[in-house]
């Protein structure tokens, strides 16, 4: 009797599980305009534990997202976790990433509430682009931003672009030729890139650049920033056990203090300068103009959101020195690598002149070289929450539940990519027909004598090129949320890369030295050297 109802009392228990506590109630518009209410089961997961949910299963691998990937192959593609107080869904392939991202874009547009993201924005993490939620505020500072901030090619912003690059890269082989010519021990490079990076940065969107070697104040704020794009890329307990506060004191103090630092920086060395010489009705030289001119002509904007947009811009900067020096590591890991990018380099420049951005075309061993390594890296993309309730693969997704983008598992998967640990840029290149128009009387390489034909011939020619659209390659996300400085990152860091290629050759001390770490496009601050060894031309 006893066992009888104790197997009810389950029975009952399971049932309420399956149909009561983890039902979402989702409004659905009909494709007839009617409006339908559906009550959908939310997806299936591990059982959480007292307090800390399911946390506890984050830690078997260094990075969560190899921890999702594992995961899903018991839950399938689609599934909950409660992480501490924070209710989660992880969606781990391409359609349902697409069903996520594109489709129900509008309904996952928020980003999570975690104390760190406010320590690094003044207190607010709405002061900050990337890890604002989704508002009419976040639309016009995205369109703001894209002008100068992601142009299109062929404008003239995209062409500043370039020659700021090169401009930049110049000077840092210089530097670069300067150390080596006195020491040929190996180089805490990393400072270097990151200081050249924000020199690209602010000379393109401010038109103000840095003593790089003896500036200490610039050169403080570099490492503050590079500190907090490690420290993005990190998860902590504190994310999701908010009452573990009292334990991060030091830490959040010290993050407030980077940022406190980097503002004033901004203010004093950038900003009020430029207020007091605008120029109001002239041309807009810069995206610091942009900035100043809209907070000038339109009162509803507030000076605050200038200055952090323009911090999280510049702040874009590490992301660029970081992922540079990931392509040298990998060129270093694997000298095959760089004697490909070296030997496409000299065949264009002959080393006789430094390699631009109207080379990249031209060099797509070099571009696919840049590319790998951001699949190599996987850089994760920032998580998403559900603004009401949605539906997402016919599962229940509850208003505030964070959902985590598994783009790892999209870069590392077999089911996307042949041998995906091997580091082989050529996944990126594809052979495609060209048309070139040439004169078939120096086809001999001799003049004739005969009549020369009136019109050039036009002839295929099969060519190596980037491969443009791979569906499951989404280093900077799809959907409303996008990354918007995908076009300063590929551009500057391709000739940051290849200009150091062209000059040097790269060495570790050792290759055990070269850790990165899975699903992160950080390294640390402080990280390992490299060599760098002129190249005779
Ligand atoms: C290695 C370099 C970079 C990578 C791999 C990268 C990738 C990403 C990813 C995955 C997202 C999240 C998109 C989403 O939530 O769906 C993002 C957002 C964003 N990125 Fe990047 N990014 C890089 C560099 C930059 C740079 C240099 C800038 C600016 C100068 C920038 C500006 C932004 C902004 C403002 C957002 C937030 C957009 C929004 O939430 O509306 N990123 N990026």
């Amino acid at each position: 009797m006893l066992s009888a109802l104790f197997l009810l009392a389950a029975f009952l228990i399971a049932v309420y599980k399956i149909y009561f506590s983890n039902t979402i109630t989702y409004k659905k518009i009909t494709k007839y305009g009617e409006n339908k209410t559906l009550v959908l089961k939310e997806a299936p997961g591990p059982t959480p534990l007292p307090i800390i949910g399911n946390l506890h299963l984050l830690g078997k691998h260094e990075s969560p997202f190899q921890s999702f990937t594992d995961l899903a192959k018991k839950y399938g593609d689609i599934f909950s976790l409660q992480l501490g107080t924070a209710k989660c869904l992880v969606v781990n392939n391409l359609d349902l990433i697409r069903e996520v991202l594109n489709q129900n874009g509008k309904f996952f547009g928020g980003r999570p509430d975690f104390i760190r993201f406010h320590q690094l924005f003044a207190g607010d993490r709405n002061n900050s682009l990337a890890l604002c939620d989704w508002s009419n505020l976040q639309l016009r500072r995205r369109n703001l931003a894209r002008r100068h901030c992601g142009p299109k090619q062929h404008t003239d912003n995209f062409a500043r672009i370039g020659d700021v690059a090169t401009f930049e890269s110049i000077e840092l082989l210089q530097t670069l030729k300067n150390i080596t010519r006195t020491s040929d021990s190996s180089i805490n490079l990393k400072p270097i890139l990151m200081t050249t990076a924000m020199n690209m940065f602010s000379h393109y969107m401010c038109n103000v650049r840095f003593d790089a070697e003896n500036d200490e104040d610039f050169k403080r704020i570099v490492d503050h920033f590079d500190e907090i794009f490690w420290e993005i890329n990190q998860g902590y307990a504190l994310d999701f056990l908010p009452w573990l506060q009292p334990f991060y004191k030091k830490h959040l103090d010290k993050l407030s203090n980077w940022s406190a630092d980097i503002r004033s920086f901004i203010l004093s060395r950038i900003v009020e300068q430029r207020e007091l010489d605008l120029d109001v009705e002239g041309p807009e030289k810069d995206f610091l103009d942009g900035l100043l001119k809209v907070l000038h002509e339109d009162p509803t904007v507030d000076r605050n959101t200038i200055i952090f947009m323009l911090e999280d811009f510049l702040g874009g900067h590490s992301s660029v020195g970081n992922l540079v020096m990931l392509c040298l590591t990998a060129v270093a890991r694997d000298p095959e690598v760089g004697r490909k990018v070296r030997a496409e380099l000299d065949a264009l420049t002959k080393g006789k002149r430094p390699v631009t951005l109207l080379d990249r075309h031209s060099l797509p061993y070099t571009e696919a070289t840049v590319l790998e390594c951001l699949r190599y890296a996987s850089s994760p993309i920032v998580p998403h929450v559900a603004t009401e309730n949605a539906a997402i693969s016919g599962y229940g997704v509850e208003k505030g539940t964070i959902v985590f983008i598994n783009n790892y598992e999209l870069n590392t998967s077999e089911e996307y990519w042949q041998e995906p640990e091997k580091f082989d840029p050529t996944r990126f290149l594809e052979k495609t027909k060209v048309r070139v128009r040439r004169n078939s009387f120096c086809d001999s390489g001799m003049e004739s004598d005969g009549e020369r034909p009136s019109k050039p011939s036009e002839t295929e020619k099969e060519v190596w090129s980037v491969k443009r659209n791979i569906p499951h390659f989404l280093p900077f996300s799809i959907g409303k949320r996008t990354c918007i400085g995908q076009t300063l990152v590929t551009t500057m860091s391709f000739v940051m890369f290849a200009s150091i290629m062209q000059e040097f050759e790269i060495g570790a001390e050792s290759l055990e030295d070269l850790r990165q770490k899975p699903a992160c496009v950080a390294l640390p601050k402080d990280t390992y050297n490299l060599f760098l060894i002129p190249r005779k031309h």
